[in-house]
């Protein structure tokens, strides 16, 4: 696959590859995240490893929605965005949901600055190709990463809102699992976590229900086709396979309440389903 990524706004070496890790949190977990969650950042920031955080936040925006009398619906997993769903989506990721995981984060003595992908540009994007039917729903076409790299020389770990502009100031509502794999692939890191509320990709039924340690990107595609992937896991999985064909090696969809998840994970230990690159 051709790469998008313009070179000249890679990291630079130091805020780029092992140290740094891309961690995308989803609605579905974030609410139940323990304190202990916000004490692992923290400590890996102190090590000197950059956490770069991108959320989600789709329960909160449902809910508001909801509060508001505004329906919403889903097309292949994407919300359909007109401009009033717009309004509350931003108002919910990059006001509450941003500000709250930032305040989290401060409350255990990390660092971190909020940003949207609004701020000075920092996603760039552009209408998904079913715009007619989904509406204000974005696609990444770039990924400012100096904005990034200049929070993280500050000593801050950035914490990105999924909200997209174009060139003529549109805002565009981005699924956070594609903002998330845009910004691993656009920082070239190797690793990108992707948290969420179960320990994994399950294949099975019942009792037989399991964890699969590692998928192939053959075994997603056919698990998708047989209805074994749906619903959420489905923009995950799709991020993953088009992020790994960059620099970014593995990522790895883990459950938010495992205890020091993110630790042990950058440690090697086995934890959750890792889709690994073939090559
Ligand atoms: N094969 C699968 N294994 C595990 N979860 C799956 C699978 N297929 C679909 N899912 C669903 O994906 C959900 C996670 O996606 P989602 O709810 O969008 O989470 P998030 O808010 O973290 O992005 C799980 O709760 C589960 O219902
Ligand atoms: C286009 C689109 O569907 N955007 C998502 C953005 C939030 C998101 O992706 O949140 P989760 O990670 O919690 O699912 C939405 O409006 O819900």
């Amino acid at each position: 696959m051709k790469s998008t990524i313009d070179q000249e706004d890679t990291l630079p070496v130091q805020t780029s590859g092992a140290d740094t890790f891309v961690m995308k949190c989803g609605g579905s977990t974030l609410a139940a995240l323990p304190d202990s969650f916000f004490e692992d950042l923290k400590e890996l920031q102190q090590k000197g490893v950059h956490p770069v955080i991108v959320h989600g936040g789709g329960p909160a925006i449902s809910g508001n929605l909801e509060k508001l009398g505004i329906e919403t619906e889903f097309v292949n997993g994407l919300r359909k965005t007109t401009e009033d769903v717009l309004d509350v989506v931003e108002m919910v990721l990059a006001g509450t949901i941003n500000k709250g995981i930032v305040r989290r984060i401060q409350s255990v003595g990390g660092s971190a600055i909020g940003l949207s992908g609004s701020d000075g540009g920092l996603i760039e994007a552009k209408p998904v190709t079913n715009h007619a039917e989904v509406g204000w729903v974005g696609d990444v076409t770039k990924v400012k990463s100096s904005i990034l790299s200049g929070v993280l020389k500050m000593g801050y770990m950035p914490v990105v809102a999924p909200i997209g502009v174009d060139s003529s100031g549109q805002r565009y509502n981005i699924n956070a699992d594609t903002a998330a794999g845009a910004v691993a692939s656009h920082l070239g890191v190797k690793r990108m976590i992707v948290v969420t509320d179960v320990p994994g990709i399950m294949k099975g039924t019942g009792g037989e229900k399991r964890v699969l340690p590692t998928v192939t990107v053959q075994e997603i595609e056919d698990m998708i086709g047989t209805g074994e992937i749906y619903g959420g896991m489905i923009p995950k999985v799709r991020a993953a396979i088009s992020c790994i064909h960059g620099k970014v090696s593995e990522v790895v969809i883990v459950n938010g309440s495992e205890p020091n998840v993110l630790s042990r994970v950058l440690g090697g230990e086995v934890l959750g389903t890792r889709i690994v690159r073939m090559s």
